[in-house]
């Protein structure tokens, strides 16, 4: 069993291979189902459309069980430890898709066991799988993310600081993350991006849209207030001012070929208008279906790993 709990902890050619699988599996290419008598366990301390959904889904076209556990449902809410539960799961299920309330370190307690794979569905601070369906989203699309450039803009959430790890490891894709001030992908991602690579990436970061060195070929945006966690300071939208991906926004940074990506859900008419969303350019609802081929991707890699 392995656990995917951070993108940190893959290799470059790991992430490579699983992405390319998210591609084949966009493409219908299910001969067998791998994970046939195996069981899954989705576990959601948060509200999810997607992952969720999709986790489920994928799951089960590859042939496995699944059963899903709400926030309150098991023992963890009444004291017992997250290494019990760990220890126990294990003897029932083959993996673990786990959204929670803390950190990637809260994760790496569950995956504690040796017979279970830990997938982290989104931590606090990183949203491993998720950067993987949009890396599969970019790759079906452009055929390769070799020589691409890839604006990151709004706030510098879980989505974001994945993709950056991702920018570590796949060091020919360009990532620019243009975030506000006091709301950028946090420095120790950064560093741990610097780290991974040798030096050796394009991921940069700036906080004024003036600064983006365009055309980039793909803008990505994402919900400013994420999973609905209020900012400290009640005037918060004012630093969003200048960031919102609308006609004029999409039109000062793009070519021909340029496309939208969101990893939804999101506030219409807030960080992005219902004409780059819903436009010819948007690749957002084909990045959802990815959601799913990720994790068929990430499943099969974590439990059978018939390739690495
Ligand atoms: N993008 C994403 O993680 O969506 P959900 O919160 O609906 O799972």
């Amino acid at each position: 069993m392995r656990n995917l709990i951070s993108l940190a902890d893959l290799r470059p050619e790991q992430l490579t291979r699983i992405v390319a699988r998210a591609v084949e599996f966009g493409r219908g290419d299910v001969e067998d189902r791998p994970l046939t008598g195996r069981q899954v366990g989705v576990y959601f301390r948060k509200s999810s459309t997607r992952t969720r959904t999709s986790f489920w889904s994928g799951a089960t076209r590859l042939g496995a069980d699944v059963i899903t556990f709400g926030p309150d449902e098991l023992q963890l809410t009444t004291g017992e430890t997250v290494e019990d539960t760990s220890r126990v799961l294990g003897q029932y299920l083959d993996a673990l898709v786990v959204r929670t309330n803390g950190d990637v370190e809260e994760i790496r307690r569950l995956g504690t066991s040796p017979d279970l794979a830990v997938v982290n569905a989104l931590s606090l601070d990183e949203h491993p799988t998720q950067a993987v369906a949009d890396l599969a989203t970019l790759t079906e699309h452009f055929g390769s993310l070799a020589g691409r450039h890839l604006l990151v803009v709004g706030e510098g959430n879980s989505s974001g600081a994945a993709l950056a790890l991702a920018g570590a490891l796949v060091p020919e894709l360009r990532i620019t993350l243009l975030c506000p001030e006091g709301y950028e992908v946090p420095k120790s991602t950064l560093d741990l991006v610097d780290e991974l690579s040798g030096g050796r990436h394009q991921v940069g970061r700036i906080t004024d849209p003036a600064a983006v060195e365009g055309p980039v070929d793909a803008i990505y945006t994402s919900r400013w207030q994420t999973m609905g966690v209020p900012k400290a300071d009640p005037n918060w939208l004012a630093a969003f001012e200048g960031f919102r991906v609308d006609r004029d926004f999409f039109d000062r940074h793009s070519g021909p070929h340029t496309v939208f990506l969101h990893d939804l859900p999101a506030v219409r008419g807030q960080e992005v208008t219902d004409e780059i969303l819903d436009g010819g350019r948007s690749l957002a609802w084909r990045q959802a279906h990815h959601k799913m081929t990720a994790a068929m991707a990430v499943l099969e890699w974590c439990v059978v790993g018939l390739w690495d």
